[in-house]
């Protein structure tokens, strides 16, 4: 039987099983059959060729994808919105590959990709599913757009194929710690009361990940789906924009309904109509932060900012450092700060502050003499030199 056939199975077996108390354990383990096989249809096939990947170069401060159902206005939208052109029609399937472009905004340059239309049934392989997913998986933030006069489970057609591959929208991870051992058995404790797992359920789905040794520790009240999340431990924590196109062919009250909904902003790519506020959404989703930098004596420059972000090294002063040069780590002493993450203007901070965007940092090095301790700015020089030298020897030596 291929994997297809022992998935529609188990969905079947999970259809079928009345859910209370007395089932739970055996819903576990389906649930964890569930997983394993899809984790193995996620895998690359073993025979060579298999479809190629869209290779698209990361770009900028940050990147977004476009997913949705085909001619829902995802090419339009990447057109108004980072003038590169990618085709539009009237029929589905337009755009075939990934088409990337970038929007200018708040000084910071983010990434937008265009991709071909998904179906349902994505997750299993059908169309480009695959490379449309394995793009989406390494966005730093998904734009799901969907046709506003459509009915609104598309959303949840689309949701419930992307949470097939891994990917969990707009979610945070479980709160399980979960280490897995050699010897000692398996220890369960638990911070809280346990509302839906019991100890044999999780002895289940253990079991059938065939794990004999590990420690786990619930810090919250978890569900079968936490706990099989930790253990496969490859899923996708990925934010998620809901962006209704086409309101030109609603009435205002479906537009205000389609504002209220959580994630979600009303467009028209047709009247140009909220796009203000779509980028504005995408802004504040992203989290960056953007860095201003001061040099002594002259004032910040405003026009060039160092863009930091969770999704891409972090956003402390470490991080700033080293997005400048792994030197001025070395050289580092302290930094005034002046902006809303710091207490007064300018405040002094070391390496573990935390940026905040818009601050503006004057970075104060180390006066290096010789030094004695071989940290010096000479000793370090010298170091660098006999490098330099070493390799170009190997360099000599292999040709
Ligand atoms: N009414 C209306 N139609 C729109 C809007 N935006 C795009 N369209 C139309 O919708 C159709 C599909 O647009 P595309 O941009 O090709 O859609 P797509 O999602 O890229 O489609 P595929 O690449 O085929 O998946 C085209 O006929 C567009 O002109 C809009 O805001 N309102
Ligand atoms: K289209
Ligand atoms: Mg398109």
């Amino acid at each position: 039987m291929g994997i297809l056939e022992k998935i529609k199975e188990i969905e079947f077996e999970m259809g079928r099983t009345q859910k209370n108390k007395a089932t739970e354990y055996h819903l576990g383990t389906l649930k964890a059959k569930l997983a394993k096989l899809r984790t193995q249809l996620q895998e690359p096939p073993k025979t060579g060729g298999g479809g190629e990947g869209f290779e698209v170069t990361k770009y900028g401060d940050g990147r977004v994808a476009l997913i949705g159902f085909p001619s829902v206005g995802k090419s339009t939208l990447l057109t108004e919105l980072t003038g590169t052109n990618s085709e539009a029609a009237g029929y589905e399937f337009t755009t075939l590959t990934c088409i990337p472009g970038v929007i200018h905004y708040n000084d910071a340059k983010i990434q937008l990709l265009d991709l071909p239309g998904i179906i349902e049934g994505a997750a299993e392989g059908k169309g480009r599913g695959r490379q449309v997913i394995a793009v989406c998986k390494s966005a730093d933030l998904l734009l799901m757009v969907l046709d506003a006069g459509k009915p609104h489970y598309h959303q949840e057609i689309l949701t419930r194929e992307l949470e097939a591959v891994g990917m969990r929208l707009n979610r945070s991870p479980p709160k399980i710690t979960f280490k897995k051992k050699k010897t000692g058995g398996i220890a369960v404790n638990s911070m809280l009361q346990l509302t839906n797992l019991d100890d044999r359920t999780i002895t289940r789905i253990l079991q059938e990940y065939k794990i004999h040794n590990c420690d786990l520790l619930f810090k919250e009240d978890s569900t079968i789906d936490d706990l099989i999340d930790v253990i496969e431990g490859n899923r996708r924590y990925v934010k998620c924009l809901y962006v209704y196109n086409k309101i030109d062919v609603c009435s205002m009250e479906e537009v205000e309904e389609i504002a209220r909904r959580p994630y979600s902003i009303p467009i028209s790519c047709y009247q140009k109509l909220n796009f203000d506020g779509l980028l504005k959404r995408i802004w504040e989703m992203m989290g960056l932060v953007r860095v201003y930098t001061k040099k002594v004596g002259h004032k910040p420059d405003f026009g060039d900012p160092v863009v930091l972000s969770d999704d891409r090294g972090g956003t402390s002063m470490q991080d700033f450092c080293e997005r400048i040069h792994q030197s001025l780590l070395r050289e580092f002493q302290y930094a005034l700060v002046w902006g809303t993450s710091s207490k007064h203007m300018p405040q002094r901070c070391g390496l573990s502050h935390m940026m905040e965007d818009e601050d503006v940092v004057q970075v104060v090095k180390k006066k290096i003499t010789g030094g004695e301790d071989g940290k010096g700015r000479f000793a370090q020089q010298a170091k660098d030199y006999v490098r330099t030298v070493d390799r170009v020897k190997k360099a000599a030596l292999k040709t």
